[in-house]
């Protein structure tokens, strides 16, 4: 594993009562990049973000995370207590509480900052929660209730409840579903600027969306990788584009969602 790397997976193969929904997948992260998965429904992308995390063991294979661990039998818990973070479809925040109180309940969460449960927050703790709060768009609306925000600004805050657990790596499933296109656009910012410091796995059907903000994209299909590259070398691949819809590359390329 190269210095940079952060992410490992090889050769990661997946089970479900026989059935192969991942084949010898291989996937390498880097310190500080945004990767989008791609690939048509029933790929395998949602498994490899589970197998990443814990919430399911391969049959076979390895991911490394870090410092040359090989997580694939170590519990979810403790995968996420390593650096690992997690975010679903659906936000999972607090809707009676704030904005505010959303992002100290997960900063108390983080294990470092237990020990200070029931005490007051110190100010360099405060300074991280105001600056997560401007970083994810929410600073005029620390006060405001999580239920009652837009589903963009709800999802922002879930993200930025992850960042204060500071993971290294963040994985993300259809992050900008059901988002306006100015909330898509805000987010296709924030992840950039969360990957200035973090490693980001974004699972993404939004293909214009990926076409604004990846760099690198990796396609699956059938539980394989299929093409790594840039969006360009993507969108030129005829088997890309063979796998995707079926149909030809042109029909692929002038669609934005698939
Ligand atoms: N728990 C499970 N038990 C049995 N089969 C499963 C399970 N989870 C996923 N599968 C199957 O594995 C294959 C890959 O599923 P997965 O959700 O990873 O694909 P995906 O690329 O994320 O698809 P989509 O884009 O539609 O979410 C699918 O055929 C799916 O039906």
């Amino acid at each position: 594993m190269s210095q940079n790397e952060i992410l490992q997976c090889r050769d990661v193969t997946v089970e479900f009562d026989g059935f192969k929904a991942v084949q010898g997948m291989n996937l390498d992260l880097h310190k500080g990049e945004l990767r989008f998965l791609i690939g048509p429904n029933g790929a395998g992308k949602t498994t490899m973000l589970d197998v990443i995390c814990g919430k399911v063991k391969p049959s076979s294979g390895r991911v490394t995370f870090g410092e040359k661990v090989d997580i694939t039998k170590k519990p979810e818990h403790q995968i996420a207590e390593m650096g690992i973070g997690r975010k679903f479809q659906a936000p999972s925040i607090f809707s009676s509480m704030t904005v505010l109180e959303n992002l100290e309940i997960a900063m108390r969460q983080k294990r470092s900052v237990a020990a200070t449960l029931f005490a007051r927050l110190s100010s360099e703790a405060k300074d991280r929660l105001h600056h997560q709060l401007d970083m994810i768009g929410l600073g005029d609306k620390s006060g405001h209730r999580a239920g009652g925000l837009s589903h963009g600004e709800k999802q922002w805050l879930e993200i930025g409840m992850m960042l204060l657990q500071e993971p290294e790596v963040l994985l993300l499933d259809e992050p900008v579903a059901g988002m306006t296109d100015k909330e898509t656009d805000k987010t296709g910012e924030l992840l950039h600027e969360i990957a200035l410091k973090r490693s980001v796995v974004v699972v993404e059907h939004d293909m214009e969306f990926v076409r604004n903000f990846a760099s690198k994209v990796t396609v699956m299909h059938e539980g394989k990788l299929l093409k790594e590259g840039s969006m360009e070398d993507v969108q030129g691949d005829e088997r890309v584009a063979e796998v995707y819809l079926g149909k030809r590359r042109d029909d692929y390329a002038s669609r934005s969602t698939a």
